[in-house]
């Protein structure tokens, strides 16, 4: 149950009057998620999500907030975080940072097919080409600096087998992040967390996308990299699929077309996406945060993708 903060009607109704978006008609908690406090809210006007962020920033939130509003006015079918009179998108709520987000229609798609996945792959090639004027600017907080903080501390939790791949493959990774080919990928604001359960379908139309709370400038190959390893892959082994991974890599391209050093790199990239998210499950199983409330993911799945793009190196 995604409701740690209850929000009351009257709270939501003062919302409501503070962006000027009509009388509420409903409120219903959302049971899904496991970071926020979300609620779809319907009003006069619409039909929103309002979230309470219980675990971000007040610091960190105006660059996620302001991304997706500046990529939903370029078109990109993200929620629009809603301003009040001044332009504030970011309101406090029952006590927490908040804010209220158009709703999305249609559902997640967890068993995707070959036009699923170049649905995505179009559009985080658009989403990228969207974000290149977007100012504000904050990095990716799970890129390389982070994996080399949290490798340390996830080591003493793991058999010896693991513990060789991880440092090999923080150590590789370093070395990829020092090379010519590394500092030519072009970059920008990326989403960095665009798994099936962040994208929304109708039948094969994607109807649109969210959760931004770990986007961050960093380099598009690794955001394409980290949508290959979810949308393109058999779950149960971890092994790339060949015809979705194609279908999204040339819808992706038919925008914007990945360069030679791009196409070098993808296959590190690859590696670097599993890494990335390997860890990040790693740590919040063995090291969960306190009193959180986050329901830890398997991290044997990354360690069996990880090892498949270590050993099946998926080349253009
Ligand atoms: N803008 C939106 N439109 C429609 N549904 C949404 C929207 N934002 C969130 N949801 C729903 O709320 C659920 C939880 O959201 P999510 O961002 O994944 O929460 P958390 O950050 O807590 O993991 C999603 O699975 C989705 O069903
Ligand atoms: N996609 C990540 C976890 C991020 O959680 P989310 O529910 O906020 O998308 C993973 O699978 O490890």
């Amino acid at each position: 149950m995604a409701v740690f903060t209850e929000v009351s009607t009257k709270e939501a109704r003062e919302l409501l009057r503070r962006l000027q978006l009509g009388k509420l008609l409903t409120l219903r908690g959302i049971e899904g998620g496991i970071e926020n406090t979300n609620y779809f809210l319907t009003s006069e006007e619409g039909e929103y999500v309002l979230t309470l962020f219980e675990r971000l920033s007040a610091e960190q939130l105006p660059f996620y907030l302001h991304l997706m509003k500046h990529l939903a006015h370029a078109g990109i079918p993200v929620p629009d975080p809603q301003a009040d009179k001044y332009g504030e998108i970011l309101h406090r709520v029952a006590g927490k940072p908040a804010a209220l987000a158009t709703k999305l229609r249609g559902k997640s798609q967890l068993a995707p097919q070959a036009p699923h996945c170049a649905a995505v792959g179009s559009l985080l090639a658009r989403m990228h080409l969207a974000a290149r004027d977007y100012e504000r600017q904050q990095p990716n907080l799970r890129a390389l600096p982070w994996w080399n903080e949290t490798v340390p501390v996830v080591l003493p939790h793991i058999g010896a087998e693991q513990a060789a791949l991880l440092q090999s493959e923080l150590a590789y990774q370093n070395h990829v992040a020092a090379s010519s080919a590394y500092a030519a990928l072009p970059r920008g604001p990326i989403h960095a967390d665009l798994f099936r359960d962040n994208v929304m379908f109708e039948g094969e139309e994607l109807t649109g996308c969210f959760d931004f709370y770990f986007a961050g400038v960093d380099s598009w190959l690794f955001d394409l990299a980290v949508c290959l390893n979810d949308w393109c892959v058999d779950l149960p082994t971890g092994r790339h699929d060949g015809a979705r991974a194609a279908a999204m890599l040339a819808a992706y391209q038919a925008v914007r077309p990945l360069t030679a050093a791009e196409r070098e790199l993808l296959p590190a990239m690859l590696r670097a996406g599993a890494l990335r998210f390997w860890i990040s499950r790693l740590w919040d199983f063995y090291l969960p945060r306190e009193a959180s409330m986050l329901k830890p993911h398997d991290p044997t799945h990354f360690e069996r993708v990880l090892r498949e793009r270590v050993q099946h190196p998926i080349h253009l």
